[in-house]
């Protein structure tokens, strides 16, 4: 397969080039850089030295396509949007990593995002990337738009109890944790070493714009219509992605019957692994891997569930999952390059 990644310098890119330089249907990357043309990808990242040596080319969407069979785009949103609408039409698929088409509404997109939404057809033209729960509309999809990385983490938790109505009437809360990488390679002060070490920091109290995108697809995929209440923190650390929920239900749950609906929903699935012993997991149990990982308790004095589900954010929340989707576009089995197991410790 001949692949092209837009974006290349930044850390979705490079995780995309760090994953698929070894899969084996790969035959040819070719990286594109909107800054940095001619300069070799080495040069910027200076742990690849010993690898192939990679080029950047300019972004030219009026030449791209054709040849390539799969487009990654792993560059800001607003940007995807306009690369995605030259790219239609052409012999090859786009997956897109930002959040500019996982939002069928205009209105919604452009209060969470403040900027200008991609055309219509092309948000409802796009197939919602979380693979455990949309394979089958991903199998034949032009355009992927690939979650976000808490929506994966918390809709991979969430998801098996929606199915079942168990979220019907409850109150969920999500509480989750990011690493630094999350923010992308620009350098802000946000991330900065000295504000981020030895610091835990909430941001984004109920006006994230991953917000809008877990309540749309809990919806889809599960059919439940709720409104979360969602608050994200930074923590110190690289990478990984921790969503805590509290699910309040109006009905009273037992135990045998949570493990039971968990283990039916991913038994079959390779990158989700759910802890049956009433362990929950830390990050470094999915740490440069595709997988989540989950864990319940049921706490019996309050009747209040807890769903702990840890994620890779460069991998399953970006990078491995948009393989994980093309390896499904194309019928390789789901786990074709992306078998790693998590580095530990
Ligand atoms: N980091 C994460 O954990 C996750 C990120 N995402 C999403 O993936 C996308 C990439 O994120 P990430 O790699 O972290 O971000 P980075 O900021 O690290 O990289 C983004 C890259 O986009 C490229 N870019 C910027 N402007 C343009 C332009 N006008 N035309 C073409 N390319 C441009 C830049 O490369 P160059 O200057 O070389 O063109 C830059 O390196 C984003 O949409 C992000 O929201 C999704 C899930 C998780
Ligand atoms: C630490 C940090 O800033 N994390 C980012 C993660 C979002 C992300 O990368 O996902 P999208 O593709 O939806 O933009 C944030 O909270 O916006």
């Amino acid at each position: 397969m001949n692949i092209a990644i837009v974006g290349a310098t930044g850390y979705g890119g490079v995780e995309l080039l760090r994953l698929l330089n070894q899969h084996y249907k790969v035959e040819n990357i070719t990286l594109y850089s909107s800054s940095q043309e001619g300069t070799a990808m080495h040069e910027l990242y200076p742990h690849l030295a010993s690898f192939p040596t990679y080029q950047l080319e300019a972004v030219t969407p009026e030449k791209m396509g054709e040849a390539h069979d799969v487009i990654f785009l792993s560059t800001p949103p607003g940007v995807s949007a306009e690369l995605t609408v030259k790219l239609l039409n052409k012999r090859a698929k786009v997956i897109d990593l930002s959040g500019d088409l996982r939002l069928e509404n205009q209105s919604v997109y452009e209060t969470w995002y403040k900027r200008t939404a991609a055309p219509d057809a092309l948000r409802q033209q796009a197939v919602y990337g979380l693979t455990e729960w949309n394979a089958l509309s991903i199998q034949s999809a032009n355009v992927v738009a690939n979650p976000g990385c808490y929506p994966t983490a918390s809709l991979l938790g969430l998801l098996p109890l929606a199915n079942e109505g168990i979220l019907d009437g409850a109150s969920v809360i999500i509480d989750a944790k990011t690493g630094t990488t999350g923010a992308g390679r620009s350098p802000s002060a946000v991330t900065h070493f000295s504000e981020t070490n030895e610091n835990l920091k909430a941001y984004g109290v109920n006006t994230h714009k991953h917000l809008p995108e877990m309540e749309e697809h809990l919806h889809k995929l599960g059919g439940a219509d709720q409104k979360l209440t969602f608050t994200p923190h930074l923590a110190p650390m690289a990478r990984g992605i921790m969503a805590t929920m509290y699910v309040q239900p109006s009905q009273e749950l037992n135990r045998k019957d949570i493990d039971e609906l968990y283990q039916a929903a991913y038994q079959n699935e390779p990158f989700v692994h759910v802890h049956q012993d009433g362990r929950v997991p830390s990050t470094k149990e999915t740490y440069a891997s595709n997988m989540c990982m989950i864990g319940t308790a049921l706490d019996e004095r309050t009747g209040r569930l807890t769903v702990v589900s840890v994620i890779d954010n460069l991998v399953k929340g970006a990078a491995g999952q948009a393989i994980q989707n093309m390896n499904v576009m194309f019928g390789f089995s789901q786990n074709t390059g992306i078998q790693q197991a998590p580095v530990f410790p």
